[in-house]
């Protein structure tokens, strides 16, 4: 009889042979209880995988934590499986993603184009990179030419459509493994294929594969492929807004949905490697979740939004609550009450809440008088001032005050148009030329202070922990809060201790901002700037 080799798993700390498994990530092995509590205190539980993939009936597959995570700790860092361009975007590079700015040519202005295929890209280096290669190949064997040219700056191209579902198909033959995995993703193709979107991808993106590259997919196969992409795709951009793309990453698209997550997530490098970040702590046997939606949107916008696009009804703890957990982001104040009330603002007004927030054709009631109205007059109000704010021009900050002032006997401070509101005054007022901090008269200062403070209670109920939106207001708000201090010791209103004990706070503001921050692409430095600002600062007050 032959002797068969088997690999004997050996045990983590002794080495010797072992048949008992880590239950976190299940990678590695123990020979005894004794020695699995000794290796997890040794530093495995470090190094031991964080989550786990499970299955439902009602959920799917979803992530969930094998151990307690720490806030702040990353839970996984993942390659992109395959990335491209959105669907209809302005001339954007198909290696790097960079938005393109056009060049003289000849006697006009036109983007660089690959010498081969003709679609526009940076230059000659990204003409020639990996991820161009095999599209580029396909499309070349059948002289087919991009035939995009520079118009304007902002002309937007539907032929981008073609590029993402293209890199998978081809991926069959040059990545079939890779291929597979894209594949068994999530598609909801079925809810799609009716669509007016996928009655055009069916002209197009169909025709393209085969007709004109002559690839030998069959037309449900390649609308599946642009369904996994509108089902599971990140949305990759930078901060400076100069790149974006959209990318599968394929464990971390196993993450679940939640109006209250429990991770955010950055990009880094060049190759948009996607880390995923515990933003609370989070308990062992808990999903570990992401938002597929706006945070700052109301209850009807977010099940909306989440229907359209992802394809499910959610039903998380914030949907099902009709106050979103105290903060009545979607909620309006009642006409009824509000015409015999004396103060407009006054918490005491009676607010309308949607009577089932599930059913988006339940009706509204007054919590307090009991009045009703029908669910589409909220959509209609809601929509008509999402118009207005929308319009808006930006560029300073008298269109938002006046909004707000506008609107206040309808929306109640933390309604989701104000807090929109109110989140552009806060980065208007101490950033923009001729707001920045140091021109700020006292009154606005004093403004952007209150503004961080009503951002930062939203923020606490809806994106709490070590969100990025968290650690923007706590930045905006300690450098406001420096400057008053400043102010106020130099005109004598401040004692040398007062200042002191004040300018201790913003140090403590500063201090979770940069915690939460410094991860981001970019932010080390500038964080790094505010303290020694801060410190100094600190320092002159105590001479
Ligand atoms: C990116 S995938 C997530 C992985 C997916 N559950 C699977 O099995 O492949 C997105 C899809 O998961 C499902 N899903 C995500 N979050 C959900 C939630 N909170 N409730 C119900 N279904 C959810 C929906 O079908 C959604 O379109």
């Amino acid at each position: 009889m032959d002797y068969i080799r088997r690999e004997i798993p050996v045990c983590e700390v002794c080495q010797r042979p072992a048949n008992q498994t880590c239950g976190g990530c299940k990678l590695v092995y123990y020979c005894s209880k004794a020695h699995q509590k000794h290796g997890w205190k040794e530093g495995h539980k470090l190094k031991c995988c964080a989550y786990k993939i499970n299955y439902s009936e009602e959920l799917g597959r979803h992530m969930v934590a094998t151990r307690d995570i720490q806030q702040g700790e990353i839970i996984l860092k993942e390659k992109p499986a395959v990335s491209g361009p959105k669907m209809s975007c302005t001339a954007h590079c198909l290696s790097c993603g960079v938005k393109l700015q056009p060049i003289q040519k000849d006697d006009q202005l036109d983007f660089y184009k690959c010498s081969s295929c003709n679609w526009p890209m940076c230059d000659v280096v990204c003409e020639k990179s990996e991820v161009h290669r095999e599209e580029c190949k396909a499309m070349s064997r059948k002289n087919y030419k991009c035939n995009i040219k520079y118009e304007t700056p902002e002309k937007t191209e539907a032929a981008y459509c073609v590029i993402a579902p293209m890199r998978v198909l081809l991926m069959k033959e040059s990545n079939p493994r890779q291929y597979e995995n894209i594949m068994s993703l999530e598609s909801h193709l079925k809810d799609r294929i009716n669509t007016p979107l996928y009655l055009v991808l069916k002209a197009n993106l169909v025709t393209f594969v085969i007709q004109v590259l002559g690839l030998s997919f069959d037309e449900e196969t390649i609308l599946k492929v642009s369904s996994i992409f509108d089902t599971n795709s990140f949305d990759v951009r930078c901060p400076d807004g100069s790149k974006r793309l959209r990318a599968i990453y394929v464990t971390a698209s196993m993450m679940n949905h939640n109006c209250r997550p429990n991770t955010r997530h950055i990009y880094i490098g060049d190759d948009n490697i996607l880390a995923l970040i515990a933003t609370v702590p989070i308990s062992k046997g808990e999903l570990i979740t992401a938002t597929y939606t706006q945070s700052l949107y109301g209850t009807l916008d977010r099940r909306k939004h989440i229907k359209i696009n992802k394809c499910f009804d959610c039903e998380c703890e914030r949907c099902k609550d009709p106050t979103e957990f105290g903060t009545y982001l979607g909620n309006i104040y009642c006409s009824v009450c509000n015409s015999s009330s004396i103060d407009l603002v006054s918490e005491k007004n009676g607010m309308l809440v949607s009577t089932n927030p599930l059913d988006e054709t339940a009706p509204w009631k007054c919590e307090k008088c009991g009045y009703c109205i029908q669910s589409r007059q909220m959509f209609w109000g809601n929509n008509a001032l999402k118009q207005e704010i929308n319009a808006l021009n930006k560029s300073g900050p008298k269109v938002f005050e006046e909004f707000i002032d506008k609107y206040k006997a309808t929306l109640h401070p933390t309604n989701h148009l104000v807090i929109q509101a109110k989140l552009a005054l806060m980065q208007i007022y101490g950033n923009y030329k001729g707001y920045t901090l140091t021109e700020l008269p006292d009154y606005l200062l004093t403004r952007k202070i209150d503004l961080c403070h009503d951002l930062l209670e939203v923020a606490d109920k809806l994106e709490s922990g070590w969100t990025r939106f968290r650690g923007t207001i706590l930045l905006e708000l300690q450098g406001a809060m420096a400057m008053q201090t400043k102010r106020e010791f130099e005109d004598d209103k401040l004692t040398k201790a007062g200042a002191q004990d004040q300018l201790m706070e913003s140090m403590v503001l500063l201090q979770e901002a940069t915690n939460i921050l410094r991860i981001e692409p970019h932010m080390k430095e500038i964080l790094e700037t505010k303290v020694q600002d801060l410190s100094n600062l600190l320092d002159s007050t105590n001479v």
